[in-house]
């Protein structure tokens, strides 16, 4: 039996946002929302009529009030997996390059997270592969 056949699929955008020093913007989900307290990649449901790069636009904005532009959008992975209601399709992009620095806007708590940390943030089911990619993507920090 397909455990996802009778769950509706949800298309959500996630990014990768890096800093200078390739740290990776992580966000924890508010109290009061599902899975409370983990830590997440900025993005959201991919509404209709928009692609998955316009989400991620207008996300970033409304959750970060960082401006940056589909071109500057790099898909990396994706995360394909079956929660309880639905089964998530949620495509990751990184992103170096946008303006301004990303402020909590929507009552989330921000950390920058070195790679090689990720592990010490509690996060999704659905991320969790997505962690040793992210590690393969960036250099080791060299740095004190
Ligand atoms: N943005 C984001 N969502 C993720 C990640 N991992 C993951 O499982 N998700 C799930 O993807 C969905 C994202 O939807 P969302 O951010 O638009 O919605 P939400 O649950 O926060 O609530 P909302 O409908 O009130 O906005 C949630 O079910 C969330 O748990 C991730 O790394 N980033």
């Amino acid at each position: 039996m397909n455990d996802t056949a009778d769950k509706p699929l949800l298309l959500v955008a996630a990014c990768a946002l890096l800093d200078t020093d390739n740290r990776i913007l992580l966000a924890q989900r508010p109290e009061g929302k599902a899975m409370a307290g983990l830590w997440e990649f900025p993005g959201g449901k991919v509404e209709a009529g928009e692609t998955p790069e316009d989400t991620l636009v207008r996300e970033l904005f409304e959750e970060l009030g960082i401006v940056t532009e589909k071109p500057c959008l790099a898909p990396l992975s994706f995360a394909s997996h079956a929660y309880d209601d639905f089964h998530l399709l949620m495509p990751l992009y990184v992103c170096r390059k946008y303006q301004g620095m990303p402020v909590p806007r929507e009552g989330q708590k921000l950390k920058w997270v070195r790679a090689s940390a990720l592990r010490d943030y509690p996060m999704p089911p659905a991320d969790l592969p997505l962690v040793p990619i992210i590690q393969d993507l960036l250099p080791p920090f060299r740095g004190s």
